[in-house]
């Protein structure tokens, strides 16, 4: 079988899989992100050990990378990460070389949400907003069927939006940005501070060690009635609906997929942002809210998007036409029709073209 892997490169965890024509994840790799501070070499190792592991020493026909980071409109350089070291890195060429395989690279949001419109829940929406909730914010925004990029391919940073004045420090450079509020670090920075010194379920999942203390524990401790694991989700969920209120009353979206890690936990993070949404979008009450919903790949949604868009690329083998691939619309073209009928073909068709040529 031809070998298709995708990785999602975040700010905690590096995660590779090897993916089917038909959006199947059949094997993964994880690693552990080395961290902002690190050198890039060490999260290029990473990342090789991940795709190497996958590969299992068989050819590898295409790497996709969704990386969390912003990406350039020709999919060649990570311009700036605030979780990750790349600074105007061309890691695509240089992954690339390194691999001796096709590299195609764009924004991890960007690739989830491309797999949600092929394969999960943003399927025949034409409208929708991807949010990924983990270390940070990742957004995506799908209109009239297609990926919005911006004039520069950085578009949906929605995580960096000032939601608080002078707020708290970001590790972008700014303050008070949305995700230091909302986001896996932010649930689990304020269970820590709330931890109960006494007795409790969060208390013994961590041994009584706040630092110990991670996401899915508060998720797991939620789950068990924990109070404070309770309040956690309740404050994020608020965070996440006033944002997404923002957000609504920007994009009017008919959909809004939620993924990333925070959102393994589900309603309990879900309603609560259901519920600020519909109080904050302007003209509450007079519209209906958009559909909050999480992401059906779940945390796979990102490596599932990134091995899609490395087959689009290799379509005819060109950098033009893995620049084209990098449209909602072209995935869906793939994922609609010729995926399941298994033949992948080049399609020159006007509506690839126009979607890289509106960015
Ligand atoms: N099941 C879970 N429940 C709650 N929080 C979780 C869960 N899984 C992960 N998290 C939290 O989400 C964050 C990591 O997110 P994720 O697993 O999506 O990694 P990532 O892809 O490296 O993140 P990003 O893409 O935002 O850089 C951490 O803060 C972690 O504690």
């Amino acid at each position: 079988m031809v070998l298709y892997i995708g990785v999602d490169v975040g700010g905690t965890k590096v995660l590779a899989g090897e993916v089917t024509r038909a959006g199947t994840v059949v094997r993964t790799a994880r690693r552990s992100t080395p961290g902002r501070r690190v050198s890039v070499a060490s999260v290029e190792d990473a990342l090789t050990e991940a795709v190497l592991d996958v590969a299992a020493g068989r050819r590898i026909a295409g790497v996709g990378l969704a990386a969390a980071g912003f990406v350039d409109a020709a999919g060649e350089r990570v311009m700036f990460a605030p979780h990750l070291p790349w600074a105007g890195e061309r890691v695509r060429e240089r992954l690339s070389r390194r691999w001796g395989a096709p590299v195609a690279l764009d924004n991890d949001a960007n690739c989830a949400a491309v797999a949600e419109t092929a394969f999960g829940a943003a399927r025949g929406s034409s409208s929708a907003l991807m949010i990924t909730l983990g270390t940070g914010i990742g957004g995506a925004i799908v209109m009239a069927g297609q990926l919005v990029r911006g004039a520069q391919g950085m578009a949906g940073e929605f995580g960096h939006m000032q939601v608080v004045p002078d707020g708290r420090n970001c590790e972008c450079g700014m303050s008070g940005c949305w995700e230091q509020y909302c986001s896996g670090n932010a649930l689990v920075r304020f269970a820590r501070a709330h931890l109960d010194p006494g007795p409790s379920i969060l208390t013994d999942l961590c041994d009584a060690r706040p630092e110990q203390l991670t996401g899915p524990m508060v998720t797991a401790a939620a789950e068990q009635g924990d109070p404070v694991a309770g309040q956690a989700f309740a404050a994020i969920g608020e965070w996440l609906g006033v944002g997404l209120g923002g957000l609504t009353s920007a994009f009017d979206p008919e959909l809004v997929v939620v993924g990333g890690g925070v959102s393994a936990a589900g309603d309990r993070l879900l309603e609560p942002a259901r519920a600020a949404l519909a109080r904050t979008v302007v003209g509450a009450g007079h519209r209906t809210p958009p559909q909050v919903v999480g992401a059906r790949l779940g945390p796979e949604a990102g490596l599932i998007g990134a091995a899609l868009l490395s087959r689009s690329a290799r379509w005819a083998g060109s950098a033009r036409s893995a620049r084209t691939a990098r449209s909602v619309r072209g995935v869906q073209t793939i994922g609609a029709g010729d995926y399941r009928s298994g033949v992948i073909k080049p399609r020159r068709r006007r509506p690839d073209r126009g979607a890289r040529g509106s960015s």
